[in-house]
């Protein structure tokens, strides 16, 4: 890029890229993207493995799954989706069992058939002990929804080894994020769009910055080249936010996680389905995925292979990749802070704060994208098209 950028974008997963193809599309801005890594499009990203030619998710499995209509018009732009619907299964005891827990997983736990109103009877009795609505944490309200005995079964072990948090300790809403339901269907998802890139994320993400205006700097450390940008240009910073005002309120904590991948050559298929859950406390990995079944519809993957990723979860130190925000009360007291900080730096250096790092929040894809687009159309566009000053009072929310 020969002249200065209008925009600064520091990271290229999808918060940052929407925000940078949306400026250049909508605005005919300017935009540099500043990539910390080799690769573009943060966690997203993806690539074939070379000995198999599998696509791999190089940072765990990303399921695309949206109830929101403009994000998934938007997404429709740069990528058509396949038809792929997330299940889960798991593992427990020697026995597997559907995730999240459905009618089948109760039935198959009990030893009988039941019915939907037999199940709900089956498991009231079972969560006597907690009301649903007085739930306060992970732990009581896994017991209010599931029952006990399967509470024990599939979230206790897994969530033991997931988190290494006394589920007491856990917030109520990361188990609200599986459904329980009284039926059948064993959908991991409920949203009305879900589906995988055809061509891969990859192709898809690249498409996104392929924008004469959008220039993408790879292997760059935004930190260690800020001084050589233009001082006052506007910056929309996805980093992590403790990290940008240099940690002064305190380190905010992160749960991180190993993938041990492993090609197989004794066999084509590990496991019969992409993802399987390891519920039990003795397994030392949460989960395995099975890239090859995210895509049945590919033909050219071979048949007497397989790649296989074992997942474990860990605090993170410095230096590793956050992946999950543990949200403790004081990493809670911490954020306030920064928010605060984060609101002047609007304010004064036109910093604009956003995405999972940014924002110290788990974001699901099309959570930041659909977020993206917000910040865009609520700050970025008014402020360059009616010069609207960069008042960072909301900022925070967006
Ligand atoms: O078998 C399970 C699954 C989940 N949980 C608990 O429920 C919480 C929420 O479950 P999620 O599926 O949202 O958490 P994961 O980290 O396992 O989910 C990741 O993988 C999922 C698919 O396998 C989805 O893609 C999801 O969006 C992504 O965050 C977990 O943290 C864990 O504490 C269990 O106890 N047992």
């Amino acid at each position: 890029m020969s002249a200065d950028p209008d925009l600064v974008v520091v990271g290229s997963g999808f918060f940052g890229l929407t925000v940078a193809e949306r400026a250049a599309t909508e605005l005919g801005k300017r935009v540099l993207v500043i990539e910390r890594r080799s690769h573009l499009g943060g966690n997203a990203y993806s690539e074939p493995d070379p000995e198999t030619g599998i696509e791999v998710h190089r940072y765990g499995a990303h399921l695309f799954h949206t109830s929101n209509t403009r994000v998934w018009e938007y997404v429709n732009r740069f990528t058509d989706f396949t038809g792929y619907q997330h299940r889960v299964f798991t593992i427990y005891q020697g026995r597997v069992y559907p995730m999240p827990v459905n009618l089948a997983t109760i039935c198959e736990y009990a030893g009988r058939a039941m019915s939907p109103d037999e199940a709900r009877a089956w498991v009231a009795e079972h969560a006597a002990e907690i009301d649903v609505d007085d739930a306060q944490n992970f732990e009581e309200k896994g017991v209010a929804l599931v029952g006990r005995p399967l509470y024990e079964a599939f979230f206790a072990g897994y969530t033991a080894k997931q988190w290494q948090t006394d589920p007491k300790e856990l917030p109520a809403s990361i188990v609200s994020r599986l459904p329980v339901r009284y039926t059948f269907d064993n959908r991991y998802f409920s949203d009305t769009y879900e589906g995988l890139p055809v061509d891969g994320y990859t192709a898809w993400l690249e498409r996104m910055a392929d924008h004469p205006l959008i220039e993408v700097r790879l292997d760059t450390d935004w930190f260690d080249m800020r001084d050589s940008l233009p001082a006052d240009v506007p910056t929309v910073y996805t980093g992590p936010l403790d990290r940008y005002f240099d940690f002064s309120e305190g380190e905010l904590g992160w749960r991180t996680l190993d993938f041990e991948p492993e090609v197989l050559t004794t066999t084509g298929d590990f496991q019969g389905t992409p993802v399987m859950n390891y519920a039990d406390r003795d397994v030392a990995y949460t989960r395995i995925h099975e890239f090859r079944h995210f895509h049945p519809e590919r033909k050219h993957y071979p048949t007497d292979k397989t790649i296989i990723m074992k997942e474990y979860s860990r605090f993170a130190e410095s230096g590793d990749e956050p992946y999950y925000p543990i949200n403790t009360a004081e990493d809670r007291a911490k954020l306030e802070r920064y928010r605060e900080l984060a609101r002047k730096e609007a304010t004064n250096r036109r910093v604009l704060f956003g995405g999972r790092l940014g924002t110290y929040k788990y974001l699901d894809m099309h959570m930041a994208i659909g977020s993206a687009l917000t910040l865009f159309e609520n700050r970025i566009a008014p402020w360059f098209t009616e010069g609207e000053s960069f008042d960072g009072a909301d900022l925070a929310e967006a």
